[in-house]
C-alpha cells in the first residue's frame, strides 16, 4: 500500500516580511494545516528564561528543546499557545523574545532537536509551514516554495503600525535596528541559514498590500500544484 504524500506550501524570508499574514490566508483558502515555526523557537526561550538557562547554553537548552512540553490549541478564543500549563501567546510576541528567539535558533544542536516536532505538522490534507528554513531544512521536499522578501525599511514600517495599533511605545529607528541585527544573525549562522531555497519562488512585497502579495502567491501556488498556467 503507497501512503498518500501530504502536500506543503513553505513560505520562508525575513522578519515582518509578512510571511505569517501570507501563510494564514493561503492555509484558509486551500482549507489546510498552518505550522508557525518561529513560535516554537519563541516558546523554547520564554521557556529558557523560565529554568533560568542561558540564550547561549547548549546542554541546557537542547534537553529542553527536545520535550519541549507545548501545546498549539485552537480554542473559540483563536490559536492558544500552552507552555508547561501557562498561556504564552501574546508573551512570545515581544521583540525582546524574537531577538532571544534569533539567539537560541543559531545553536545547531537546538535546530536539530526541533526538527521531529515541526515535521510531525505534516498532515493531511496538507500543510503550509512559515520560516526560515522550511523550504531548505525541514521540507525540502516541498511541493510549492515562496521566499517572500520586503526592504527593512518597510519591515520596520509595517512593525511600526501593527505595535502602534496594539498601544505600544515604540520607535521606529529602534525597530529598524533589531530587524537588521536579526536579519544579520539570521542570513550569516553556519546552520540553516536564511537563504531561499534554489527552487522557491521569490517574492517582493515592499510595494504590494497584502491582498496583491495573496494573489500572486496563491496563483504561483496553484500553477505548481494543479498545473495550470502562471
Ligand atoms: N504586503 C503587506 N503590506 C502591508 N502590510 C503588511 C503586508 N504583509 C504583512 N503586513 C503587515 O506587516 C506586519 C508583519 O507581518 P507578519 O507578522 O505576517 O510578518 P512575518 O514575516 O510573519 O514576521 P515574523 O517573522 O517576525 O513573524 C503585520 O502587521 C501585517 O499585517
Ligand atoms: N524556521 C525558523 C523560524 C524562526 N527562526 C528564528 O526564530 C526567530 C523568531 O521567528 P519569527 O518568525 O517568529 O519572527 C527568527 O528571527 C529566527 O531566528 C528560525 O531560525 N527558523
Amino acid at each position: 500500500m503507497q501512503t498518500q504524500k501530504v502536500p506543503i506550501i513553505t513560505v520562508d524570508g525575513p522578519s515582518g516580511a509578512g510571511k505569517g499574514t501570507l501563510s494564514c490566508m493561503l492555509a484558509e483558502a486551500y482549507k489546510w494545516h498552518f505550522l508557525d515555526s518561529g513560535a516554537i523557537y519563541r516558546v523554547l526561550s520564554v521557556a529558557a528564561l523560565h529554568h533560568d538557562i542561558s540564550f547561549s547554553d547548549t546542554a541546557g537548552l537542547t534537553p529542553l528543546a527536545s520535550g519541549l512540553d507545548v501545546t498549539f490549541s485552537v480554542t473559540e478564543a483563536g490559536n492558544r499557545i500552552i507552555l508547561e500549563g501557562e498561556d504564552v501567546t501574546d508573551d512570545i510576541r515581544s521583540e525582546e523574545v524574537g531577538d532571544a528567539a534569533s539567539q537560541i535558533a543559531s545553536i545547531p544542536l537546538v535546530r536539530e532537536a526541533l526538527l521531529r516536532r515541526q515535521r510531525a505538522f505534516r498532515e493531511l490534507p496538507g500543510l503550509v509551514a512559515d520560516g526560515r528554513d522550511m523550504g531548505t531544512v525541514v521540507f525540502p521536499d516541498a511541493n510549492v516554495k515562496i521566499f517572500l522578501i520586503a526592504s527593512a525599511e518597510i519591515r520596520a514600517e509595517r512593525r511600526y503600525q501593527q505595535l502602534k495599533a496594539l498601544g505600544r511605545d515604540v520607535k521606529i529607528s529602534r525597530l529598524l535596528s533589531d530587524i537588521q541585527a536579526r536579519d544579520d544573525r539570521d542570513r550569516n549562522r553556519k546552520t540553516a541559514p536564511l537563504i531561499a531555497a534554489k527552487d522557491a519562488f521569490v517574492l517582493d512585497s515592499s510595494d504590494l498590500n497584502i491582498k496583491q502579495v495573496f494573489e500572486k502567491a496563491k496563483n504561483y501556488a496553484d500553477s505548481k500544484l494543479f498545473g495550470s498556467v502562471y
